[in-house]
């Protein structure tokens, strides 16, 4: 039996930053392929490109060579329209950032995407919140959470619409361990409801729930 395509796959994707005369080789070569009912886990030291390349495959930047395909569309090198439309049909980002909007509400902020695409719904949102530890919270405003708090609204955020593919970085940085559980049981109901996620973090708690493991090292797969 073939197994279905990849949701998203990238080939051969380098990515180098210029600051000055000094160049850092942040991804150098790397591929992967994500598949309905995966939960991936990408692992690697503090600077080994993990964040470079969760927002390259998140078409927030483009990479200096490769590809990207998501949903068996082109991605890397298009308009912003094109990448934006990719984004907002196939894709939920959680970035370190938290890219939450300063005046809404937790609540607002996370029926956002939803009410933009259409399929907004106050009461998923809500479940959601309460799954990850945050139904004290609905009405706080972004300056008022704890980073713990922040990143976990940022992952309702971009679980809240149902994209087929979540791109996360670092879910679960500042919180204990009952809390990630619970992160974790959010993430793993979602990937086994036939999406497929890919988590960067510094977590081996984390990196238990998943089905694939991938290790970073300076820019290339660990192991190559
Ligand atoms: N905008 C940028 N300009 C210049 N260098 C950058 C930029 N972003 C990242 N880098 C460099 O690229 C390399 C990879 O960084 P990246 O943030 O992808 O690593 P990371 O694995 O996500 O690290 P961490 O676990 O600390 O978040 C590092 O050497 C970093 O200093």
């Amino acid at each position: 039996m073939t197994s279905p395509a990849p949701l998203l796959q990238a080939t051969d994707l380098y990515r180098f930053y210029h600051v000055g005369d000094d160049e850092t080789r942040a991804l150098r070569g790397v591929g992967l392929e994500l598949r309905a009912g995966e939960l991936t886990v990408l692992l690697g030291s503090s600077g080994s490109g993990k964040s470079t390349l969760l927002t390259c495959l998140a078409g927030l930047d483009d990479p200096d060579g490769g590809q990207i395909q998501i949903a068996g569309t082109r991605l890397s090198r298009r308009s912003e329209g094109v990448r934006a439309r990719l984004r907002a049909e196939h894709l939920g980002i959680m970035l370190q950032s938290g890219n939450l909007i300063p005046h809404l509400s937790v609540l607002d902020n996370v029926r956002l995407t939803g009410q933009l695409l259409g399929r907004d719904s106050e009461d998923a949102a809500r479940r959601l919140l309460e799954r990850l530890g945050l139904g004290e919270r609905l009405s706080a405003f972004p300056s008022q959470l704890s980073g713990g708090e922040t990143a976990r609204v940022a992952l309702a955020a971009a679980l809240a619409h149902g994209p087929q593919i979540l791109l996360a970085d670092e879910p679960t940085a500042e919180v204990d361990a009952d809390t990630e559980d619970r992160v974790a049981a959010v993430i793993t109901e979602y990937v086994h409801a036939g999406h497929c996620a890919l988590i960067a973090t510094h977590s081996a708690r984390l990196a238990g729930h998943a089905d694939r493991v991938l290790k970073l090292k300076d820019g290339r797969w660990q192991d190559e």
